[in-house]
């Protein structure tokens, strides 16, 4: 076989709204690092561009999306897929690796990914490298980052290359000079300087000579260091054997192994070490012993676990959280659902070693753990949440591009202070991805935006979004080009959509909260005039909208590029770039302004991820500030990025004001910040009762300046659509008959015109399966706090114009569990929930305030509070009349809860057992009678 061809791996991604195809775009940009070439492509293409029964190696990365479901792009490969007809063996011949992504507040966490994967292993696929599931919630990279190390060695194998078929890739390590270090393949076991000293490899021959009984029985005892500091720790070994569940990794190692080539080792300033290995680590644990425990309780630590593997090449892993069971496994092994928190498992005979903390009485250990396999030593942290927040409270702002203001190390870690857990530490950081972009200013003549914000003059649907922003004055010299007349994110097609972009004109704001609300809750109507926008109640459509205008000029500024930020620029692919098959990202236009792409195509909110900070640490002067960014990017600053960065949501400015010495080129953030998402949201209205009418409603973010983030902010949407409708917001009127000053202007002629001139981009979304039954006569128990109610107003309001239609008509019954904090201030919908009480339309309206204090004790405070107090009835409209259940609002806590609510219901009221009753929820959910439409 030509060597081009076996190095040559198929890499497949199903992506709804880019983060698979991203990390899709990562593994085939570390093949090459690798030696290997992968040829990518969406699952779209599926007998297009490649035939599964004509593969033998693939790699798989897919999200999860809608309720469980294939991204849009992944939908024609499923449909293919599960065939009834397709043989037992149809794969036989396909050897593949799958990371599925997902997010685990969803009920179905990684769904999509786990049902390829068992469907594929029906058909006689097999994994040649074990499946990871990458959380959303947690962070991809938390899982995504260590799968990928632990990719190439399998690939390899898989590929029947041996390391001397490597010949002529050069491979890369920096030491601890920096300087760029060029080597051979064979020369990578004698490296010194990074990645693999000698003592490493007498350390691995040692290890080596552990056999399997000595790994059953022996015993460990923990490093030195790690009993000083107070911690005990037990290293489990498992043998599994359930095929159907795969790992989930957390923090990864700093692996020494020659070939974990994409890593740069960087050595810590303190420490004149030059190994990235930490060896004093590694020798203490082999000194020592091994003390292994071989019990079947994995439990005790969800953090700090850590996977071996001594047969198979996926050392280093993490186990962080169990897997969930895919709604079929749960129907047909309930016991093991129950169990989850026991169940880890990866391959058919594979032996595994768990590395848990059994206590903790300090805040961020530093364990370093020995790869059995590969003799690298890791070093990882944990915190616990306390801690966490006792951090937050800690944290300085930094003001605004002062130097100075950079706190000293002693003070507590923050975005910007590294914590003493990470000062002696060696880093291991990505390697720097290569430069692509060159952007050059093309004249001195400003760029136009031209119309005010709700300008009128939109005849083209294409125009861009800056027609409803800030009005910048142009002068005389202005003339040359029209943003104006750009299409949306360059004509790039945007994720979900279903329709076209329409133009939704605002006819209507109104508060739905009162004004002393913690919360401001908006209900916005718009008028759809053009033709191509089809919705039923329960479905969700996209806004398209800018980020703050504001925002963006402060980000321009602070990369001094204010002066030049209107003006036209050409973007081209750098001449000589590494990077291979370098493209302009398809949402940026080639020509246009820097105010245009930063306001309207790039997200400039999202964290940074770490292929951002690591680009942005080659254009940091300032040591420590350099030091910091490392820090932050490195694997071993990975729980610090997570608690500094995720949790915290710091944006590209914060990083930029944090970092004052930190002067990136403008391509660089081009090149790294993904695309600005439209935001979805659940249509309120019926089409049937009010035609060509959407109206949606939501509550308007703050977002303090508080724990790294340097600046308030609102949700880039929400804000957005609060500010451009600000002064023709009317207040929340209960009776129907309070018409204040604020009703009376806008009832005024030329205002309610001016109003009308806002419009707004919309286009409808995919995968909607959030429907009433057709048959209006089955009974609904809609669940939907705050604003969560949404669909269900929408769902009421069909019901009363198909009443209205047809007098005659059967409803069945309707219960709105509907929860707020109070009465008083937003207890959203209210009149219009009685009037349909009333009416017959709505049965029962059960409400719960979870913070009025003037209720009697046993008061519901929740929605899953009154689901229990009506459990009786509650399941005889299930079991008996046969309802369906609809749950709406905040995936994190709510639908978990209002879950576990009905379960409590069955087991009071049936007398089940919990494990059968959360078997009847999961065979209401398999049946469609378990629906939810729910957001993190
Ligand atoms: C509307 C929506 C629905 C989702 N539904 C699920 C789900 O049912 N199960 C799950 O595990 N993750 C779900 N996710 C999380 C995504 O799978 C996760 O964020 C993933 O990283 C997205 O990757 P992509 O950008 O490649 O589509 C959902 C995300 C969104 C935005």
């Amino acid at each position: 076989m030509p060597e081009e061809s076996r190095n040559c791996f198929l890499l497949l991604y199903g992506s709804q709204t880019g983060q698979a195809k991203a990390i899709a775009e990562e593994i085939a940009e570390k093949a090459e690092q690798h030696g290997l070439r992968a040829d990518i492509h969406c699952l779209s293409q599926t007998e297009r561009k490649f035939y599964i029964k004509r593969e033998s190696c693939i790699v798989f990365v897919v999200s999860t999306t809608g309720d469980g479901d294939p991204p849009d792009t992944a939908q024609k490969f499923w449909k293919r897929l599960k065939k009834k007809t397709l043989p037992a063996d149809y794969l036989s011949h396909l050897h593949y690796a799958m990371l599925g992504l997902g997010d685990s507040n969803y009920t179905n966490f990684c769904s999509c990914s786990k049902n390829f994967d068992k469907r594929l292993q029906e058909l006689g696929a097999k994994w040649f490298y074990p499946a990871g599931w990458a959380d959303d919630a947690m962070g991809l990279e938390q899982v995504a980052e260590p799968w990928m190390d632990g990719l190439w060695d399998s690939l390899r194998k898989q590929l029947g290359i041996v390391p001397s078929d490597l010949n002529g890739s050069l491979l890369e390590v920096i030491t601890n000079e920096d300087e760029v270090h060029s080597y051979e393949p064979e020369e990578r076991n004698n490296i010194q300087n990074g990645v693999l000293s000698d003592a490493d490899i007498n350390l691995k021959d040692s290890i080596r000579k552990c056999n399997d009984s000595q790994l059953d029985k022996s015993a460990v005892s923990v490093p030195s260091h790690l009993k000083e500091n107070g911690y005990s720790k037990t290293l489990l070994v498992h043998n599994w054997h359930n095929k159907d569940s795969a790992i989930n990794y957390d923090t990864i190692s700093s692996d020494n192994s020659v070939d974990e080539t994409d890593e740069k080792c960087i050595t810590d300033n303190k420490n004149t070490e030059t190994s990235c290995s930490g060896e004093s680590d590694v020798d203490s644990v082999v000194e020592q012993g091994l003390n292994y425990q071989n019990q079947s309780n994995s439990g005790n630590s969800k953090t700090g676990q850590m996977i071996f593997d001594r047969d198979k090449d996926i050392s280093k892993k993490v186990v962080t959280d169990i897997c969930e069971p895919t709604i079929d496994e749960c129907i047909s092994e309930p016991d093991m659902y129950s169990k989850k928190s026991s169940v880890i498992s990866v391959d058919q005979g594979d032996l595994y070693a768990i590395l848990g903390t059994d206590s903790c009485s300090q805040s961020v250990p530093n364990i370093s753990i020995v790869d059995i396999t590969n003799s690298a030593s890791v070093a990882s942290t944990a915190s616990t949440s306390d801690d966490i927040s006792a951090k937050m409270e800690h944290m300085t702002l930094m003001d605004k591009g002062d130097n100075s203001n950079i706190p000293s190390l002693s003070s507590a870690p923050c975005l910007g202070i590294p914590s003493s857990a990470l000062a002696n530490t060696n880093l291991t950081i990505p390697a720097l991805s290569p430069k692509f972009l060159k952007l050059e200013y093309t004249s001195e003549t400003e760029m136009l935006f031209v119309s005010p914000p709700g300008s009128c003059c939109l005849s083209d649907k294409l125009r861009v979004v800056t027609d409803l922003l800030e009005v910048v004055q142009h002068s005389s010299k202005c003339s040359s080009v029209r943003v104006l007349e750009l299409p949306f994110q360059n004509g790039s097609n945007f994720p979900s959509a279903a329709s076209a972009v329409v133009m939704g004109m605002v006819s209507k704001v109104k508060v739905l909260t009162a004004e002393t609300a913690v919360k401001k809750t908006l209900c916005v109507t718009l008028k759809l005039q053009e033709e191509g926008f089809v919705y039923q109640p329960g479905d969700s459509f996209s806004i398209i909208c800018p980020n703050p205008a504001q925002e963006v000029q402060d980000l321009l500024k602070r990369l001094k590029l204010d002066e030049k930020a209107d003006m036209p620029y050409k973007l081209s692919v750098l001449p000589g770039t590494k990077k291979k098959n370098a493209s302009i990202p398809s949402h940026v236009p080639e020509s246009a302004s820097l105010r245009h792409i930063f306001t309207t195509c790039l997200d400039i909110r999202e964290p940074p991820k770490k292929a951002l900070l690591r680009a942005l640490v080659e254009s940091t002067e300032d040591e420590s500030q350099k030091r910091r960014l490392q820090e932050l990017c490195s694997k071993q600053g990975n729980e610090e990025y997570t608690q500094f960065l995720r949790q915290t949501s710091v944006s590209i400015l914060d990083i930029l004001y944090t970092f004052p010495s930190c002067n990136p080129p403008v391509e660089t953030l081009i090149e790294h910040l993904p695309r600005l998402s439209p935001r979805p949201y659940s249509a309120s209205s019926s089409p049937l009762l009010t035609p060509k009418e959407l109206e949606f409603v939501f509550n308007v973010m703050d977002i303090p300046q508080s724990n790294g983030r340097t600046y308030f902010r609102k949700g880039v949407c929400t804000g957005w659509l609060d500010q451009i409708t600000k002064q023709f917001q009317t207040p929340s009127s209960r009776s129907g008959s309070e018409v204040d000053a604020v009703v009376a202007r806008i009832q005024d002629n030329s205002v309610s015109h001016k109003c009308s001139q806002i419009r707004i981009p919309v286009y409808a979304r995919t995968t909607q399966h959030f429907h009433m039954p057709e048959d209006l006569s089955i009974p609904l128990i809609l669940v939907g706090p705050g604003t969560g109610v949404a669909p269900f107003v929408g769902f009421l309001r069909h019901r009363l114009g198909r009443k209205q239609q047809d007098p005659s008509l059967k409803l069945g019954e309707v219960w709105l569990i509907f929860g707020c904090r109070h009465k008083e201030l937003d207890f959203l919908y209210r009149s219009e929930m009685e009037e349909l009480k009333a009416d017959g339309i709505l049965t029962k309206l059960l409400i719960s305030f979870s913070r009025d204090e003037d209720q009697p004790i046993n008061f519901p405070r929740y929605v899953q509070d009154n689901i229990r107090l009506h459990g009786e009835e509650i399941v005889e409209l299930l079991d008996e009349k046969n309802a369906q259940v609809y749950v709406c609002g905040d995936a994190r806590n709510m639908a978990k809860d209002v879950n576990q609510a009905f379960v409590d219901c069955y087991v009071k009221v049936q007398g089940l057992s919990e494990d059968t009753a959360k078997t009847k929820l999961m065979q209401l959910r398999v049946h469609h009678r378990y629906s939810e439409d729910v957001w993190t």
